[in-house]
């Protein structure tokens, strides 16, 4: 019915009289404007998602579902509700928060789009209700379509980074574990390891955290040795867990399909038992006895050359590498490395980092790897 017509059906069906511009149309009125407005907001945060799927990450898979969600998006924007903007009226459109002119990563900016789409389909959840019942339940499904568009993403830009990884720090305890981590950072290392183990839970928590910022105020993936519940806790990206530590697919179950879960390898069993099992990388090792694991002997250059040529998954080799054998581990077959006292205990860690990552990225990937490696390398994500 139209602002003009003076007649409308009461409850029982019979016509009556109404006052030109009832309370009722006028409800009507902005309800159309808070559908229209949400939905050119949730076709705009998906346009933007969607525009990094494709261009930034050439996946089809995504790009198909952010276009997908678009174009019933738009069969809902009809011609009734489109004619209910009023832009100039409009007191929002003025209003911008700080954070939306300064965005620090691809990965802020996708996390801010992604909460704006899922505001603007909350909205058209709980308004749409009143204007088509069935336009709720649309909503509600895609909202969750796009929580777990989210969720697929951001574990897969972890993987493609992990992927694109070629250094590993592993920490040891000391008083400035931030200023070197950070130094390592400064230097272009991209994957790091919290590792303490004779320390207070209260210390291990706050260091995590503090950590977990610095590492993706980087850009860098964080993963936490042995203990899955602090890395729940700190939102890490991941655990890595030795034989004796807990079961990779208990572990799973816990961090759930997109967090990275790496795994302690010495010899081809091992190898074999955790790609089985579903790790995300191996560590390879100790190449050579290492006082930051006592006791335990040398896997030695062997195993590293047989991983090399046997292993499906990405892998580290560790122990006892330092900036004058990297190159022995490297000939025997190593295109990444994890290091402790190699970063650690530098005297430069910044210009230590920088020196192991240009001898790995010396060596080409393998094209007759089982799995792909990325080949995609923005600054950041
Ligand atoms: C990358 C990487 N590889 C191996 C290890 C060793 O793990 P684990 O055998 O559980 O020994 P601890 O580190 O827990 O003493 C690792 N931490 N990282
Ligand atoms: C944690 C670990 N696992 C196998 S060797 C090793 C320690 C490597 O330390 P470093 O790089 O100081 O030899
Ligand atoms: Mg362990």
């Amino acid at each position: 019915m139209k602002r003009t017509d003076c007649y409308d059906l009461n409850t029982n069906g019979i016509v009556v009289m109404v006052e030109p511009y009832s309370q009722r149309e006028q409800r009507n009125l902005v309800i159309y404007r808070i559908l229209d407005a949400n939905l050119d907001r949730a076709r705009e945060g998906l346009r933007i998602i969607e525009e990094w799927c494709r261009f930034g990450l050439n996946n089809a898979q995504f790009t198909g579902e952010c276009k997908g969600m678009r174009q019933e998006l738009a069969s809902w924007h009809t011609a009734d509700l489109r004619s209910a903007r009023d832009t100039l009226g409009d007191p929002g459109t003025e209003l911008t928060h700080p954070q939306e002119e300064q965005r620090a990563s691809i990965k802020s900016l996708l996390q801010a789009n992604f909460c704006r789409v899922q505001e603007a389909m909350r909205v058209l959840e709980e308004y749409g209700k009143l204007y088509n019942p069935n336009m709720g339940k649309a909503l509600k499904q895609m909202r969750y379509r796009v929580y777990t568009l989210e969720s697929n993403l951001m574990g897969y830009q972890r993987h493609q980074l992990l992927l694109r990884s070629h250094l590993y720090l592993v920490t040891s305890p000391t008083d400035k574990l931030l200023e070197i981590v950070e130094a390592a950072l400064k230097g272009g290392l991209t994957l790091v390891q919290y590792r303490d183990k004779n320390v207070d839970d209260a210390v291990r928590f706050q260091q995590a955290q503090k950590l977990r910022q610095l590492c993706h105020n980087y850009n860098a993936i964080f993963i936490i040795n042995d203990r899955v519940d602090i890395a729940l806790a700190v939102d890490a990206d991941g655990v890595h867990l030795g034989q004796q530590d807990m079961p990779i697919a208990v572990a799973r179950q816990l961090l759930g399909p997109h967090r990275i879960i790496g795994r302690s390898t010495t010899n081809a069993d091992e190898m074999q038992r955790a790609i089985k099992e579903g790790a995300d990388y191996i560590g390879v090792g100790p190449v050579y006895e290492t006082p930051t694991k006592e006791g335990k002997p040398a896997a030695g250059l062997e195993y590293v050359s047989y991983v090399a040529k046997n292993c499906s998954i990405p892998w580290f080799a560790i122990g006892g590498i330092d900036p004058n054998n990297i190159n022995d581990v490297i000939d025997a077959g190593a295109k990444r490395v994890a290091v402790v006292r190699g970063i650690m205990q530098a005297e430069q860690p910044t210009l230590v980092t920088q020196y192991f990552l240009s001898q790995l990225n010396r060596i080409q990937p393998d094209p007759d790897h089982s799995y792909v490696e990325s080949n995609y390398y923005p600054d950041q994500w």
